[in-house]
């Protein structure tokens, strides 16, 4: 019987039925970080069991780390990474920490490092660990408890998801990009229109993505509601991996490592990438976006009070108006970062806007790479230096940074933030902060017109 790739990740990873319909799995690879994990290892220590695989955990700081320096900016923080790396110490098990050439955002270095591979189940305490779903592995966010129990015994208790497909077919437009793709299908699909699914992403327009662009894509899933997100493997998927550190101990396989030709799935999707353009989000949910030629929406007939109380909460935390051109609005600080969009690609990508330009002068422009590797790699490309010359501070440390305010980069009260991350929830970059998710190169064009504007301009500036 034909088979998705979803359901042979989890047929290969069962360990067993359990009575209540669950079921055990195996874990073939789990990440920390320093904000989920200090409750598990206690657990531990109070029911004094050991890990069993210390060898298929990795750790790594990136939510609460400063970026401007090395050293933790407050004692709560340094508390925090000191006790995971005295826990990975006295658990044998691997610790990216600050000063380490791979320490970075989790989603970033785990790829980097070559540590997934098709075929893998790789859990983490956080929600964006379906990233790893682009190179056909099932990743997933767990819970604190949910940690211990992986540390002590390898394994999770999981309830199989339904499936979705969503199909994208055809050529982008110039300009348009992967987190285009992926804000249009949370517009398509709704933010919670994915809970309870596995969401796959299939058609021409993802093949013809990078991998970078196909891990922003699984990255941002989430913002669906969908707990996997899954790209099957294909040559370009293996070739990323090839020559990574870690990627000669992983033997997961390859191209077998997709969905059946005419496998079913519960629900499908299918959207024309030529029907994608540049997007912005205007609200305080990642599905509230529009193209940014476009107006902030406006209350319709036929809204339910539901819809329409949405809408208008969100206009007010926004501080924006029903009807007004998204390029007329004006931006306090622009952010490129984050798990959905600081890898070297999105770098290049956003250089290649600001190269030979300056950000407006009202603008406080922030760049922070995903991880240290990446921005090694940058600063030997000079990407460093195009961001420098146009006025962007460029961060000697990586981490989590602006994306949600659990560091020293906290948004004001009001500020308006071009924002490459994937939340954009009230009070996600701090209090009365207003976030606007966009792609790295529109934060770039944001930046230098201090107000958002149309990546596409640019486009054609350079083209002249
Ligand atoms: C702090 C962490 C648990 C959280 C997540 O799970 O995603 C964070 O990374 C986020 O992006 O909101
Ligand atoms: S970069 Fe943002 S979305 Fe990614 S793990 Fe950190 S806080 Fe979560």
């Amino acid at each position: 019987m034909s088979r998705t790739l979803y359901d042979k990740l989890v047929d290969a990873h069962k360990v067993c039925d359990l009575p209540d319909g669950d079921m055990l799995i195996y874990v073939d690879f789990h990440i920390m970080n320093e904000y989920t994990s200090s409750q598990a290892f206690s657990g531990l220590d109070q029911k004094g069991l050991s890990v069993w695989r210390p060898e298929a955990h990795l750790s790594v700081v990136d939510h609460v780390n400063a970026t401007r320096q090395r050293d933790p900016h407050d004692a709560a923080s340094k508390l925090l990474i000191d006790n995971l790396e005295a826990n990975c110490e006295k658990h044998n098990i691997a610790f990216y920490g600050l000063g380490d050439r791979r320490q970075g955002i989790e989603h970033v270095v785990v790829p980097e490092q070559g540590l997934v591979a098709p075929g893998m189940l790789i859990a983490c305490g956080d929600s964006h660990t379906t990233t790893y779903g682009a190179f056909g592995a099932l990743g997933f966010g767990i819970g604190t408890s949910e940690v211990e129990h992986v540390l002590a015994t390898q394994t999770l208790r999981y309830k199989r998801l339904k499936t979705m497909l969503v199909k994208i077919d055809g050529d982008l437009a110039p300009g348009v990009t992967a987190k285009d793709i992926i804000m249009k299908v949370v517009q398509v699909v709704g933010a919670g229109g994915a809970n309870g699914y596995a969401v796959e992403f299939s058609g021409s327009a993802i093949r013809a993505q990078e991998m970078s662009g196909r891990m922003t894509i699984c990255n941002m899933a989430v913002e669906l509601g969908g707990r996997a997100a899954l790209i099957g493997a294909d040559q370009k998927a293996l070739e990323a991996i090839k020559g990574r550190a870690h990627s000669g101990t992983l033997d997961f396989g390859g191209l077998e490592w997709n969905s059946d030709a005419g496998a079913d799935y519960d629900t499908e999707f299918e959207i024309d990438a030529a029907d994608i353009a540049p997007l912005v989000s205007w609200g305080t949910s990642p599905d509230q976006s529009v193209p940014v030629d476009s107006l902030v929406p406006a209350e319709t007939e036929g809204m339910t009070p539901k819809a329409r109380e949405a809408l208008n909460r969100a206009l007010d935390y926004m501080d924006l108006k029903a009807g007004q051109a998204m390029i007329d609005i004006e931006i306090d600080s622009a952010f490129i970062g984050s798990c959905t969009n600081s890898r070297i690609e999105d770098l290049r990508a956003a250089a290649a806007i600001l190269k030979g330009k300056k950000v407006a002068g009202s603008v406080n422009a922030i760049v922070v790479p995903g991880s240290t590797y990446t921005r090694l790699q940058a600063e030997a490309e000079g990407i460093d230096r195009v961001f420098k010359e146009a006025g962007f501070d460029w961060r000697p440390e990586s981490g989590c940074s602006m994306c949600l305010a659990m560091n020293d980069d906290i948004a004001m009260d009001g500020e308006r933030i071009a924002s490459s991350t994937n939340r954009n929830f009230e009070g996600r970059q701090d209090r009365g902060a207003r976030t606007h998710l966009m792609s790295p190169e529109m934060v770039a064009a944001a930046a230098i017109h201090g107000r958002i504007a149309d990546v596409r301009d640019f486009l054609s500036e350079g083209a002249e």
